[in-house]
């Protein structure tokens, strides 16, 4: 059942799942591109490998900051960036990021296809942001970029998530720690 209007207002104050009570909208919550630090992808012969923790890994971004380096994504241009606010999500919720209509068309997306804020998350969302248009297209920091839509689960999860994503306050790189 999706949390909608009054019920996501309510449920969103009691439990304080976002700080800035006007990013609260009838059917979602906004969220707004971060004004600190994003990582892009180095553009050298970086090898990765899939489920390996290695140098490699760290060494194929380099992180940037948008007050000096504003994020101007050329066609397929791509960043690791993050939400400004802080998001905590009940025990008994499941969030879904979904890219705001007017940047999707665009041909932008903010997430690669990984969407899914478990229940008791708490922390910046990442989001994974491509340009899939021939366009260069600036996106101001601060500007709302993606919208978070809220599910009641059939019950309070006795494990909420606390694993290697979780408390961020910066766009996290791929973990691949217990892999
Ligand atoms: N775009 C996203 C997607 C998820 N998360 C946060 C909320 C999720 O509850 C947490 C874990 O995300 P995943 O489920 O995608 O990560 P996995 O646990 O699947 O990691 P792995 O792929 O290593 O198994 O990270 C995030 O900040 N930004």
């Amino acid at each position: 059942m999706m949390i909608i209007d009054e019920n996501l207002k309510s449920l969103s104050k009691a439990n304080g799942v976002c700080d800035r009570e006007e990013l609260i909208e009838d059917y979602c919550i906004q969220i707004r591109l971060s004004n600190s630090i994003y990582y892009r992808p180095k553009n050298s012969g970086v090898k990765i490998v899939y489920g390996s923790s290695s140098d490699a890994l760290d060494d194929g971004y380099e992180m940037v900051d948008p007050q000096i380096t504003p994020v101007i994504l050329e066609p397929m241009g791509r960043i690791l960036a993050c939400s400004q606010e802080k998001y905590s999500i009940p025990r008994n919720v499941f969030g879904l990021v979904q890219t705001k209509g007017s940047l999707a068309r665009l041909f932008v997306q903010v997430t690669c296809c990984d969407g899914q804020i478990e229940p008791g998350f708490v922390g910046k969302i990442t989001l994974e942001i491509v340009n899939l248009s021939p366009f260069t297209i600036e996106i101001p920091i601060l500007s709302k970029v993606a919208q978070l839509y809220l599910f009641q689960c059939s019950m309070n999860t006795s494990k909420p998530y606390t694993g290697k994503y979780a408390n961020h306050t910066f766009p996290s790189l791929p973990n691949f720690e217990d892999f």
